[in-house]
């Protein structure tokens, strides 16, 4: 099957009804132009020869894995010289392939590099002293060694005091005696710790004088860095086939009497000196901080994914026609009919909200990590509930959002030639890892709890959180004018009084005779909606900002697009949210008729640019990696020719029906 080199005319026709500059959208969303540069000269390297996705698909999944070492280390060769040339030294080319989309194009099956890059490297450079930096890190940033963040066991993944593994010092030797003593104490599930890596950072409780310190990180040796077999007293593999990210090489380590020198242990913050004198960290939580950054990289990461499934999405639908709205016409574009709209739009409008919420988030990361920096840990407790609303709520929407986008793609959605598979395993996978969705809420739902205590006591309150007090102050929800500062009022009203509501169910509970942590338990339904409800708020005032603010920066036609997307989430996230909002805001049968009448007028405003503003997120097709996405709309041919490719294709008349389907059909004659 050839593929045409012409456009899809309906896709085209799409293209000439934009009202807006692509590519002034391209670097609005991309946060400017330097990273869409930087961004795109990647792309024309690493893509050069990349082989064929639907080829990848039918391997064995240890040759799966293998071809993606391969890959993997053949973009990493290329993405290091380029940043030699870009700007030696740096890391931004690096930050690039592994913060976008475009990783996953390399690698489908998610990548057994991907942990060493987000967090090995960042956690000797964050946590180490600037000598284990230099004996550790450096080689680690060159590639020298390969390593993973080993925390999470068998037996526990969330409760991080419950971890078993152990680092005994022994000080006549001035070491550390590494074991899991049991089968549950089993590190589990670390990316590329199953065939890949040859060191890591294990996170292991601290015992000086059989006495517990609490979790400490250790930088630690597990293969020979020639052979690479296991080192004595370590037993290492890899956990088997998962619904998705085959590649990530996810792996299981077992440790018995492993010694390892004291100064292995990072000790940028906490210290054990050669007497066995233990030093505490200023701030315990710092131990935490690798994992802040990846729930603040998440966000970033999962709202790529869920535009990569709106965009697929749109173009397909731009091209599928079906069933003629009136008789006597044509058939329409499927994206004619408002149902379909509806499925769609929404998630375009999510995508970006949490993009840019995600970019707000980093600038803050890296603010907050440059006060601690300078021994400023104020900002810690702020950036932690940002950064667990945020990535419960990103990878939740995500999703669900990519779920649906799949299924409005009809039966064609569901062939793995579409790539819905891969972008939803991906981002369904992030649900769990670095901080299961609902226990981070809890965190948040605990910082609501005494935030609201300090409120009341008059303490100042932290930026993200003042809108709780000044909610609270009112006696009830000023006039409803249904503007976008009314909207976003409204939710955050909602979350004020969600907590308020919250915070009474505790103290109550509290007062009834229950213990603090029991009261905190059955409080969690009520905890966790308040803590999703302050997310969303965040997220609808972010935009409402960035929208609102710089405007003479843009042209009149972008600000206007970006009104009708900002008009359509908000409107959208209230609707969503209505039960909770009418519980605390006297709402009329008009308001009501009046958003639903804002909603289906905007969808139409913004009908003529669905395909524009998809193109304007600035896929490459192999990132995309889809027969119903790419830009020509040559969706047809695509799915044809990836049905040609099929394993059971290529010869006449497969082994089974000699084997097994010719003697059953004559023996059931
Ligand atoms: C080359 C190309 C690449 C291409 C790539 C393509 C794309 C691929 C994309 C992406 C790949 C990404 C791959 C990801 C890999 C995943 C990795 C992992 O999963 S690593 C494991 C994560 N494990 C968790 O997250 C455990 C979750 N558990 C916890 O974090 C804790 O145990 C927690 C928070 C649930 C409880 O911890 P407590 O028991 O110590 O804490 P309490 O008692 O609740 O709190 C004590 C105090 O500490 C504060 N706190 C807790 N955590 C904090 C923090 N992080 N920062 C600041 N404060 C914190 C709390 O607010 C509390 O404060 P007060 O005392 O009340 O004031
Ligand atoms: C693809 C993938 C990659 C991963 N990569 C790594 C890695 O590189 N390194 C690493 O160390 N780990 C990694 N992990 C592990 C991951 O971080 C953990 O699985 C995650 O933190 C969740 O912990 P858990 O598995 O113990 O879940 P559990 O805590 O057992 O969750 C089970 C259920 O219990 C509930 N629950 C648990 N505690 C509470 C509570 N306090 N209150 C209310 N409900 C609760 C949860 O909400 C959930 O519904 C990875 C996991 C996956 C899936």
């Amino acid at each position: 099957m050839t593929i045409p080199k012409t456009v899809n005319p309906d896709l085209a026709n799409e293209r000439k009804k934009a009202t807006f500059d692509v590519e002034e959208f391209t670097a609005f969303i991309h946060d400017g132009e330097s990273f869409l540069q930087l961004k795109r000269l990647a792309e024309e390297e690493l893509f050069s020869d990349l082989p064929d996705p639907v080829e990848l698909d039918y391997l064995s999944y240890e040759d799966y894995y293998n071809r993606t070492v391969e890959q993997c280390v053949n973009a990493i060769t290329k993405v290091r010289a380029m940043q030699e040339r870009v700007n030696p030294g740096g890391l931004e080319v690096y930050h690039t392939l592994m913060t976008g989309p475009m990783g996953t194009t390399l690698m489908p099956g998610g990548t057994p590099m991907g942990v060493h890059f987000l967090m090995f490297t960042r956690a000797l450079k964050n946590q180490g002293t600037p000598e284990q930096y230099e004996k550790f890190g450096r080689r680690a940033d060159n590639c020298e060694i390969l390593g993973t963040y080993v925390q999470t066991e068998l037996g526990h993944g969330t409760y991080l005091r419950g971890l078993e593994t152990r680092a005994d010092y022994d000080r006549q030797t001035d070491e550390f005696v590494l074991n899991t003593p049991k089968l549950t104490s089993y590190k589990w599930w670390p990316g590329g710790l199953g065939n890949t890596v040859n060191h890591c950072i294990v996170v292991a409780q601290l015992y000086i004088d059989d006495e517990p310190m609490g979790l400490q990180l250790f930088f630690l040796q597990v293969r020979d860095e020639q052979t690479h077999k296991a080192l004595p007293g370590i037993d290492i593999g890899d956990i088997g086939k998962k619904i998705g990210l085959q590649a990530v090489n996810n792996g299981y380590l077992g440790l018995t009497n492993v010694r390892i020198p004291r100064t292995n242990m990072l000790m940028k913050n906490a210290k054990v000196l050669p007497d066995g004198t233990f030093v505490k960290s200023p701030v315990s939580q710092l131990a935490y901080f690798p994992m802040v950054f990846v729930r603040c990289m998440i966000v970033l990461v999962n709202s790529g994914f869920h535009a990569m499934a709106a965009t697929i999405a749109t173009r397909y639908s731009a091209v599928r026609r079906q069933s003629p709205i009136k008789p006597d016409e044509p058939e329409p574009q499927v994206l004619d009919h408002v149902t379909q709209q509806m499925k769609i739009v929404p998630e375009i409008v999510t995508a970006i909200a949490y993009r840019l919420a995600g970019v707000k988030l980093n600038k803050m990361y890296e603010e907050t990590a440059s006060a601690v920096g300078l021994s400023d840990y104020s900002r810690l407790p702020e950036l932690h509930a940002l950064a667990c609303t945020l990535k419960a709520s990103c990878t939740y929407d995500s999703t669900f959002g990519i779920e649906r986008l799949r299924l409005a793609c009809g039966g064609h959605g569901y062939l793995a030639s579409a790539n819905f598979g891969n972008i939803f395993t991906w981002a369904t996978a992030a649900c769990t890892y670095e901080g299961e969705n609902s226990v981070l809420y809890l965190q948040v739902g605990k910082i609501l709890l005494k935030t609201w205590g300090d409120m009341l006591s008059g303490k100042p309150l932290m930026p993200t959180m003042a809108y709780l007090g000044v909610c609270a102050s009112w006696h009830e929800f000023p006039e409803w004018t249904g503007d976008w500062q009314c909207l976003v009022q409204a939710l955050q009203y909602a979350a004020t009084n969600k907590t308020l509501i919250a915070s009474k169910s505790y103290t109550r509970r509290l007062e009834s005779g229950l213990s603090p942590p029991d009261a905190f338990n059955v409080t969690g339904i009520e905890l966790t909606q308040a803590a999703e409800l302050h997310g969303r708020a965040f997220v609808a005032n972010n935009f409402f900002e960035e929208v609102t603010q710089n405007r003479e920066n843009r042209s009149a036609s972008l600000n206007n697009l970006l009104e009708q997307l900002l008009e359509l989430y908000l409107v959208h996230t209230v609707q969503r949210h209505m039960a909770d909002i009418l519980r605390f805001i006297h709402l009329t049968d008009e308001h009501l008729t009046s958003l639903q009448d804002r909603l289906e007028t905007v969808l139409a405003e913004l009908r003529p640019n669905l395909v524009a503003i998809c193109d304007g997120f600035d896929f490459h097709d192999k990132v995309l990696s889809s027969v119903l996405g790419c830009y020509d709309g040559n969706v047809y041919e695509r799915i044809f020719e990836a049905a040609k490719k099929s394993p059971l294709n290529q010869r006449d008349v497969p082994a089974s029906f000699a084997q097994h389907l010719k003697p059953f059909m004559r023996s059931s004659l």
